[in-house]
């Protein structure tokens, strides 16, 4: 049963629907490319799924277990986000990279870790560069880095590639569909690229007034 389900979702804010009677059912591998308008809702799906948010009513499982009977913690080293407005912890590159090892009390793979910043185009940044100090885009690529190093089965890819130029978006496209081929893992990867999209999918979803409105192979 290796799936992640999704089961009438419900979320509201205030007055405003968000998600409505929204299910789906994932398997694990697959990419999906997950494309709608401004504020129909596809960050808010992502952050659910990864918990960062709560629905009103529904439910999610992974391979099985309903998110009621695992702990947060455990739910997001499997299901992973990586943010529109990359998240740095204070410190340099070298400690946002190992924190994630740090979190959940596993080996730091240095030598995974240089080859995801090679492939990513960050081959020559400075490990001890302070991550305040680091553009959008670097900053973008390294907390892609970070969330691979922890190799999570669903990797959820909020515009990841918003802030970078054409050589870095294919490198992190690139990189991602070797990972996935390679690992066996499943991405939901928000886009407002319809090329982007069907590059990096096999299968679109495309959501509007809280619903996936359209799901099909791309
Ligand atoms: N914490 C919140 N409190 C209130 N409203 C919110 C909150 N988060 C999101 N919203 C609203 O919910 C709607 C959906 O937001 P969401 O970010 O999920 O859209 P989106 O489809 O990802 O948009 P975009 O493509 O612009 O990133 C928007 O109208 C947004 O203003």
């Amino acid at each position: 049963m290796n799936i992640l389900e999704i089961s009438k979702l419900y979320k509201t804010y205030g007055d405003q629907t968000i998600l409505n009677d929204l299910s789906a059912t994932i398997s694990i591998p697959e990419r999906i490319a997950l494309l709608g308008k401004s504020g129909q809702g596809k960050s808010t799906l992502l952050r659910i799924l990864c918990r960062l948010e709560t629905q009103d009513l529904g439910g999610i499982s992974f391979q099985g277990r309903s998110y009621l009977d695992m702990d947060v913690k455990e739910w997001r080293k499997k299901i992973s986000y990586v943010s529109q407005q990359s998240y740095m912890l204070q410190g340099s590159v070298e400690d946002n990279l190992r924190t994630v090892s740090q979190l959940h009390r596993t080996d730091f793979d240095i030598a995974l870790a240089k080859q995801l910043m090679a492939a990513l185009n960050l081959e020559h940044l400075d490990w001890n560069k302070s991550s305040s100090e680091l553009s959008g885009g670097e900053k973008q690529r390294v907390a892609l880095a970070r969330t691979l190093l922890l190799k999570p089965e669903v990797i959820l890819l909020d515009e990841v590639t918003a802030s970078l130029d054409m050589e870095s978006k294919y490198a992190v496209e690139t990189l991602l569909i070797d990972w996935q081929r390679e690992k066996g893992n499943t991405f939901i990867w928000i886009t407002h690229d319809l090329e982007q999209a069907e590059r990096i999918s096999n299968r679109i979803w495309f959501i509007e007034g809280g619903s996936l409105v359209e799901d099909g192979e791309s």
